[in-house]
């Protein structure tokens, strides 16, 4: 059952289209979250559902109905700021029944709602605190409660955790999970935080200049990644690029400097001697063993050390390689040799960035 559905949604501001025809299906109850660096139009799109912004052009359905130009009230949803946008004369309890309210709901409906939704996110003892007696944590879950308090249709987030120092956002992120888990409403998300992405969602939908580069689950994305742009975007260690050329038995990837990159698969004769990206994540390269001969060889640079592991940077025909390893063994300064495992290769062409088989 569809839950939100969009078709060719589209906006223009002057003559700068900034979302540029968006389709996208988003089941009942299904966690999605919107995915993109600044300006990349999330923020724009997720806006037009709420209806705070006109569609220029496209439909927008909730719950089967076509919403596309019905007022924010008349849409059934509800949404989370980065700000909160409380009310600071308001207590908790006011500021949560506030939708109840204005929308005439009778008094005792409006209590019985607002003790439920404070109970659901936990603020069941701060009911006559004001906004500046809480913590951040504690305003976000008013927010969350005023949200849940109008028991929308869909749920929109606009970057909801990005004034929250890293500990709490951690915190609040399980929160916004549980709580989904719990009252399973349609949520969409929108972040710039790959981390708050793999995290949150059912299914990510990573956005590029007001398009869809690609949707799907978090492990989809991480394992598939369908271009070289959104390969860069998720993963807490960048992914590293290799150009080079495709070995005539197109078994591997040649790169400058001699070095040859094995693949899981061999590409198709037409392949052969033809230019491509490898990319590689820290995880599938290695510092070669002693003995063993190594796929590339390149000079260490530095090691960031993570605790749990090291990430080695290593300079391979003036790209740099990250290579994981163990902690507090770095490799001897100098030249470098590493071990790729050719399960983890991605492969993108040079011109489009698109990903190769
Ligand atoms: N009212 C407006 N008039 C003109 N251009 C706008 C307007 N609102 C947004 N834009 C432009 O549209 C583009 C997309 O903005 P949007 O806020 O959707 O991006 P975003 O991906 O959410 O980025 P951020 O994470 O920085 O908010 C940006 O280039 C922005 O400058």
């Amino acid at each position: 059952m569809q839950g939100l559905g969009l078709s060719g949604v589209r906006k223009t501001y002057g003559r700068t289209e900034v979302v540029r025809g968006v389709d996208l299906e988003v089941a009942r109850g299904e966690f999605i979250v919107i995915l993109g660096p600044s300006g990349c139009g999330k923020s724009t799109l997720l806006r037009m559902i709420a209806g705070l912004e006109d569609a220029s052009a496209g439909t927008i359905l909730i719950d089967g109905a076509e919403v596309t130009h019905l007022p924010p009230r008349r849409r059934e949803i509800a949404m989370v700021f980065q700000n909160y946008a409380l009310y600071p004369h308001l207590t908790v309890a006011g500021n949560i029944a506030y939708p109840l309210r204005v929308a005439g709901t009778p008094k005792a409906e409006q209590q019985a709602r607002v003790a439920e939704a404070a109970r659901v996110v936990g603020l069941g003892d701060y009911m006559e605190r004001k906004p500046a007696e809480l913590s951040g944590g504690q305003r976000q879950r008013v927010a969350m409660a005023r949200a849940i308090v109008r028991r929308p249709k869909v749920f929109l987030f606009d970057e909801p955790l990005s004034n929250l120092d890293a500990k709490l956002r951690v915190q609040m992120r399980a929160e916004i999970r549980d709580l989904h888990r719990r009252i399973g409403v349609t949520s969409v998300f929108v972040t710039h935080d790959q981390v708050e992405a793999m995290t949150l969602a059912d299914r990510i939908v990573v956005m590029n200049t007001g398009l869809i580069e690609q949707v799907g689950t978090p492990a989809d994305i991480y394992h598939r990644p369908a271009s070289r742009y959104v390969a860069s975007f998720v993963g807490a260690t960048p992914m590293s690029f290799l150009s080079g050329v495709v070995h005539d038995d197109g078994g591997a990837v040649v790169v400058p400097g001699g070095g040859v990159i094995p693949l899981p698969r061999p590409l198709g004769a037409a392949r052969a001697g033809k230019p491509i990206v490898a990319g590689l994540r820290a995880e599938g390269v290695a510092i070669t063993a002693t003995g063993a001969a190594p796929h590339l060889t390149g000079s260490y640079r530095f090691s960031e050390e993570l605790g749990n592991h090291a990430i080695h940077h290593v300079a391979i025909a003036g790209t740099e390689v990250l290579a994981q390893g163990h902690s507090g063994r770095p490799p001897a300064e100098g030249a470098v040799g590493l071990t790729v495992e050719a399960d983890g290769v991605h492969l993108f062409e040079v011109e489009t960035g698109k990903r190769v088989g």
